[in-house]
């Protein structure tokens, strides 16, 4: 069941009526708006914007730029045969980092597709706070540093794989701490193409760069007074670290096209899954700027290393999918006990994406081991009774970063034949793809973290190997960012 609102700019286009009827038939709330009407009297509970017989892109960019979103957490939605929206078409927006191109006539189950895509506002006044959970030992130990450093406006650098919880660990901080009335504001530099950083961060005056129709804030002054979430810090381009090392030092910055300094007081929270340090020695990140972020580092263990915390964990999608009005899932004994066999390369994203994938599938019902997909059933047969047998158990033994390494582990034994090597590793390769693109929900800058790749390289291999439909709809075009040309 849709979760959010839904906002058709311009109100007299026909397009715009057919569309409007099928986001209430699929249960939305869209609301209508041309220019004419206030930004501020439309709610901001929507995230998708359904953009139809606006007159141009400069009309486009102007409508979107008086909504005053951050450009992450908006998708547009246009039709394809929009000739006055070419630029927009093309996935050209200062203000929406995302853009899907829908086709006339219009077809439900592609408009909802292409809804479901839409990013969840990062402040959903409405949303119940999502709970950080884990009693293990691993989290104990990063709910006893929250708790430590929250009081102070040090910056904090968590670091971590993907999907371990870092941007949860920063709102824990930013809720524990004296700003908690304060914005708490959060931005991807990973998602952001590098030229469209800069004015996202500290703003831009109207005329500043082609596109820029009217003035606007960034994150610095949206955070003014509260906590800036800097995301994937470490892909963040050299010049940009110039910019935001200035900013740490003396709390002051200058929109793009102003002279203007602006003082702000703001506590940073910086987050990578990369290794800094490296980064560092190979002077892909200064090294000023980590010492500045790095003051108190929290490492967020992968979800190998608190597995104990799994059933806590399913329990907290299952109330999350409840507020949904979803159905939940429950998990027998031997599904966990098959479940802990698994890397989790997601972490607790991929255990929870898991979650709602079955709960669609059994709903309200007991999920067991042989009812899992494949690569969550652990690499030992299962017995009738659906215990796990003993080589199985045996693993739980592993220490965490052996445990779960499943058929990765295996020794390949060279056929007597021999073996084509170069298809054999390319089978090898388009499996790891695949399955980064599975568990990433088929964002292909997320698999190619995954894989430690560029999301370039990635997009490469998948145009090499015909994988494009297996990423989300034309998120495999080469533009850099999750924006969708
Ligand atoms: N300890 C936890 N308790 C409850 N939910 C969690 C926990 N850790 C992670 N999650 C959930 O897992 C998902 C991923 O978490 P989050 O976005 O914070 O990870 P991340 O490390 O910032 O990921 P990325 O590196 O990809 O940005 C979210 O849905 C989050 O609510």
């Amino acid at each position: 069941m849709p979760n959010s609102n839904v906002l058709i700019i311009e109100s007299n286009g026909t397009r715009a009526d057919i569309v409007t009827s099928a986001m209430q038939f699929m249960g939305y709330v869209p609301q209508r708006w041309d220019a004419s009407v206030p930004a501020d009297s439309i709610t901001h509970d929507w995230r998708a914007v359904y953009v139809g017989g606006i007159e141009d892109d400069e009309a486009c960019e102007q409508a979107l730029a008086s909504l005053d979103m951050p450009a992450d957490q908006v998708l547009v939605l246009v039709g394809a045969d929009s000739p006055q929206l070419q630029r927009l078409t093309r996935g050209g927006s200062t203000y929406a980092a995302q853009i899907e191109v829908l086709d006339f006539p219009l077809r439900y189950e592609r408009l909802a597709e292409a809804v479901r895509r839409a990013p969840t506002p990062r402040v959903a006044p409405s949303a119940a706070p999502l709970k950080l959970v884990g009693g293990s030992t691993a989290m104990g130990r990063v709910n006893a540093l929250i708790r430590q450093v929250s009081p102070f406006d040090s910056s904090v650098l968590v670091l971590g794989e993907s999907g371990t919880g870092k941007e949860m660990v920063a709102r824990a901080i930013h809720d524990c701490s004296p700003r908690r009335d304060k914005p708490f504001v959060a931005i991807n530099c990973g998602a952001i193409p590098a030229e469209l950083l800069e004015s996202e961060l500290f703003g831009h005056e109207k005329g500043a760069f082609t596109g820029a129709i009217s003035t606007r804030k960034g994150r610095f002054e949206m955070a003014e007074g509260g906590t800036l979430f800097l995301d994937e810090i470490g892909d963040m381009s050299l010049p940009m670290q110039v910019k935001l090392l200035r900013v740490l030092q003396e709390r002051m910055y200058e929109r793009v096209g102003s002279n203007r300094t602006q003082r702000c007081d703001v506590r940073i929270i910086a987050a990578t899954h990369r290794n800094l340090e490296s980064a560092t020695a190979e002077g892909r990140f200064r090294e000023d700027l980590y010492y500045r972020l790095s003051v108190f580092p929290l490492e967020m263990p992968s979800l190998r290393e608190h597995l104990d915390d799994m059933p806590e964990l399913i329990s907290e999608f299952n109330q999350r999918l409840q507020r949904r009005g979803l159905n939940i899932v429950r998990f027998s004994t031997s599904a966990l006990q098959a479940m802990r066999q698994h890397t989790w390369p997601g972490n607790v994203r991929e255990l929870s994406n898991l979650v709602e994938r079955l709960a669609i599938l059994y709903p309200n019902g007991e999920v067991r081991a042989n009812d899992l997909p494949e690569k969550y059933r652990g690499v030992q047969p299962i017995d009738e009774g659906g215990s796990i047998l003993r080589a199985m158990l045996d693993g739980q033994n592993k220490p965490a970063s052996a445990q779960g390494r499943g058929l990765m582990d295996t020794e390949v034994l060279l056929p007597e034949g021999g073996v084509d090597l170069k298809d054999h590793l390319a089978d090898i390769e388009v499996g790891l793809i695949r399955q980064a693109l599975d568990i990433t929900d088929g964002v292909v800058a997320h698999a190619a973290k995954l894989l430690h790749m560029q999301r370039t390289t990635l997009v490469e291999k998948l145009r090499k190997y015909g994988l494009q439909a297996c990423a989300r709809a034309n998120d495999a075009s080469p533009q850099s960012g999750t924006a969708v040309a």
